[in-house]
């Protein structure tokens, strides 16, 4: 320390000492000296001049060094050496043991060394304070071990536990004064990992210093826990290793995180399922692996119909509950190397793998097992305590493919679900070769039909039926035409099709037959429609199934008034496919109406008579490709001949289709054909066009 710098205080009452201490000190040494001449005033001093070192007199007028001394030593921030006066040494001994520095006896020849004295005192002063220092410093980064929630421990050069800090003990699963110096590192590892731990973490820090590294700790009670850990090398004087050190981090929940995070980048988090980035990785390993054996595999494209309608109407609560059903489904019905995926949104994906390798038996298999995924999605499904049917759509493609990955094997399957679905969904359907383009005209078909539905694009034709005996018009035939801005008059061949499959065959249908009725009102209301006409309207399969279909009807027949027995539904025999009893409940309803039935393209079709006489049917239109051949073909002659037989033997109505010329009619007439409909007599025409064949009759 700079003498010039050291601060003095002196605390003595004796002027004689006071001028020969300050004359060394101040003249000699340089030092700067404050004096004080009791304990009151020494006391002062310590706190506003906060001095180097104090030189107190053991005797002074208020009290003694050691009142000064005793219970402060702690507090004071210099040392302090007592002065005593020659003889007994007593005072300075009890000094000494309240904390004094040093002491001076005030003889002339020890005072005249004061400075020596001094010089030493404060030596060890700052000594003291450095070692004081390191103390606390040494407290202080325990106490931060021990407070660290991370595990750090100390092992000797042998790898024998010196230390573990709190944090370590209660990961590991041992008390506080649990002695663990008996247990060397490798001790708190699994297996596996102390192998990994003695060959390569130890030889690492060796060699390198440290080591870092995740494994696995061993706990007391043989749990295993995935930590985080950095290996130290501590270094003795003579290069070799003194000791380790370790840091050791538990990462149960970052593991625990990780492992969402990782399962939510490749599943779906409604099902559980894996999601469209794991299929195609999925699938890639599958193609790979048919190829590698020799096999075929199939993926099967699901897609829900209507499935919006669900989250509409119940929300969208019900709509996951249902979907999470059909992931379940799906998983049932497969094997467990099987794959099942959600895309996202109503769609599935399986990937079905070690098929046969023969296409054909594949084909069959993967049939099978998309008809049961089917039957399955199809079957009712209590969702939020609301009955709900699903049904799906199921395109199949088979790998692997000629040329194509994974994303042309997708396609593939998701253009033959859209074929299902143009067939009229709930169904299954292969790809084939040139499905895509088909698709995509039905699709851009389907946008246009919606567009005319809005723009009122339909209009309705009519084609007369006529009594054959009379030659006179006995009804019509409604027919829809689509007025294209662009493309004039389109067919309804050409659109009735996907007007089905996409479901707006219940919108055009309910149209058309409202639109008839009025027109239909407003023929009997000028007195051109006689009472026994009829006016028949093409329903089609699909708008018979829909739940409200018969109600639709009966509020369209009392809102526009019109005799409901001039009214007649043509419907064809592949309405009773689905459900006959239904089927026939519902024609039941409205023949109770009045309303008469029909059945079109006669002898085309399921053709069964065992369900023609369960139907509550009218009349029975033979189809205008027997008509067509019937002059020149002895077969066709023959079915229009027993056609015409059994209805009258069952006492139906009968209207011959498509008649074009005479000697079909003259024909038809030497059967005993009631009724006809054909260009023979006139071609269908406009509202306008039919009343005046009316207004001839
Ligand atoms: N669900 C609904 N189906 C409808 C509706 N309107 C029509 N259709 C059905 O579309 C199919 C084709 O109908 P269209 O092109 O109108 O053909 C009809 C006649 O134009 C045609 N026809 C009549 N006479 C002759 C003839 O002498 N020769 C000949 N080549 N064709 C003729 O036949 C069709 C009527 O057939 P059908 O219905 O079987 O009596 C057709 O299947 C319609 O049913 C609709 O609103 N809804």
């Amino acid at each position: 320390m700079d003498k010039q710098e050291l601060n003095i205080l002196l605390v003595e009452d004796n002027h004689v000492y006071v001028e020969l201490i300050k004359n060394t000190l101040e003249n000699e040494a340089g030092y700067r000296l404050t004096i004080a001449e009791n304990l009151q005033k020494a006391r002062e001093c310590l706190n506003e001049k906060h001095p180097d070192l104090m030189l107190i007199d053991f005797f002074l007028p208020d009290g003694l060094a050691t009142d000064l001394l005793s219970g402060h030593v702690d507090h004071l921030d210099c040392p302090v050496v007592i002065l005593t006066g020659p003889g007994d040494a007593t005072p300075a001994i009890h000094s000494m043991n309240a904390g004094a520095w040093d002491y001076l006896v005030k003889t002339e020849s020890a005072l005249a060394d004061i400075t020596h004295v001094i010089n030493r005192v404060m030596r060890d002063w700052l000594h003291f304070l450095e070692k004081k220092q390191a103390t606390d410093m040494q407290q202080r980064l325990m106490s931060i071990l021990e407070a660290t929630p991370d595990m750090v421990a100390i092992f000797d050069a042998d790898g024998f536990a010196q230390y573990v800090n709190v944090a370590g003990r209660k990961l590991l699963g041992f008390s506080q004064d649990q002695n663990l110096s008996e247990l060397r590192l490798t001790d708190f590892y699994p297996v596996e990992c102390a192998k990994i731990i003695r060959s390569e973490a130890i030889s690492n820090a060796i060699r390198k210093g440290q080591w870092c590294g995740e494994t696995e700790l061993l706990t007391r009670s043989k749990d295993t826990i995935p930590v985080s850990q950095v290996l130290i090398s501590h270094f003795g004087e003579l290069g070799g290793v003194a000791f380790f050190s370790t840091i050791i981090r538990d990462i149960s929940e970052y593991k625990r995180v990780q492992e969402k995070i990782e399962f939510l980048a490749y599943h779906d988090s409604l099902t559980g399922l894996i999601n469209r980035t794991q299929l195609h990785n999925e699938l890639e390993r599958e193609i790979a692996r048919a190829l590698r054996h020799n096999e075929t595999g199939a993926v099967l494209f699901i897609d829900l119909d209507h499935f919006k309608k669900i989250n509409d109407t119940l929300g969208h609560l019900a709509g996951d509950s249902v979907l999470m059903q059909i992931a379940l489904a799906l998983k049932a019905n497969v094997r467990r190397d099987d794959v099942v995926a959600r895309l996202g949104g109503d769609e599935f994906i399986i990937i079905l793998s070690g098929l046969p390798i023969d296409k054909a038996k594949a084909a069959e298999k993967a049939g099978e097992i998309a008809e049961k995924s089917r039957q399955d999605i199809a079957k009712i499904i209590h969702a939020e305590s609301h009955r709900i049917q699903v049904t799906a759509s199921i395109g199949i493609a088979l790998f692997p493919l000629l040329e194509g990955g994974t994303h042309e094997l997708i396609q593939h399957a998701d253009t033959a679900m859209y074929h299902a679905k143009a067939q009229g969904r709930n169904g299954i359907a292969f790809y084939k070769q040139g499905m895509s383009d088909a698709v995509s005209r039905q699709l851009k078909l389907e946008v246009a039909l919606r567009k005319a539905i809005e723009e009122r694009q339909f209009r309705l034709y009519y084609q007369a039926q006529v009594n054959i005996g009379n030659g006179q018009v006995s009804g019509a035939e409604v027919l829809i035409r689509w007025n294209h801005p662009e493309l004039g008059i389109i067919a309804p061949d050409e659109f009735i099709s996907v007007l089905e499959s996409s479901a707006l065959i219940s919108i055009v249908g309910q149209w058309v037959f409202e639109t008839a009725c009025y027109q239909l009102a407003q023929w009997v209301a000028d007195g051109i429609w006689k009472d026994d006409y009829h006016l028949c309207i093409n329903i089609s399969p699909r708008q018979f199934r829909d739940t409200d279909f018969t109600a639709g009807i009966e509020r369209v027949v009392k809102k526009t008034g019109v005799p409901a027995h001039c009214l007649e539904m043509e419907i064809t025999e592949n309405i009773v496919i689905y459900d006959l009893d239904k089927a026939i409940e519902i024609m039941r309803d409205l023949h109770g109406l009045g309303i008469r039935f029909s059945i079109d393209d006669f002898g085309t079709g399921y053709s069964s008579l065992r369900y023609i006489k369960r139907l509550p049917v009218n009349v029975l239109k033979i189809d205008r490709t027997f008509i067509q051949d019937m002059c020149t073909e002895k077969d066709d002659a023959s079915i229009v001949d027993t056609i015409i037989a059994m209805a009258r033997h069952m006492g139906l109505d009968v209207v011959a289709e498509g008649v074009e010329t005479q000697d079909q009619l003259e024909l038809l007439k030497s059967l005993g054909c009631p009724n006809y409909q054909g260009y023979y007599f006139s071609p269908p025409g406009t509202a306008d066009e039919f009343k005046q064949l009316l207004l001839a009759a």
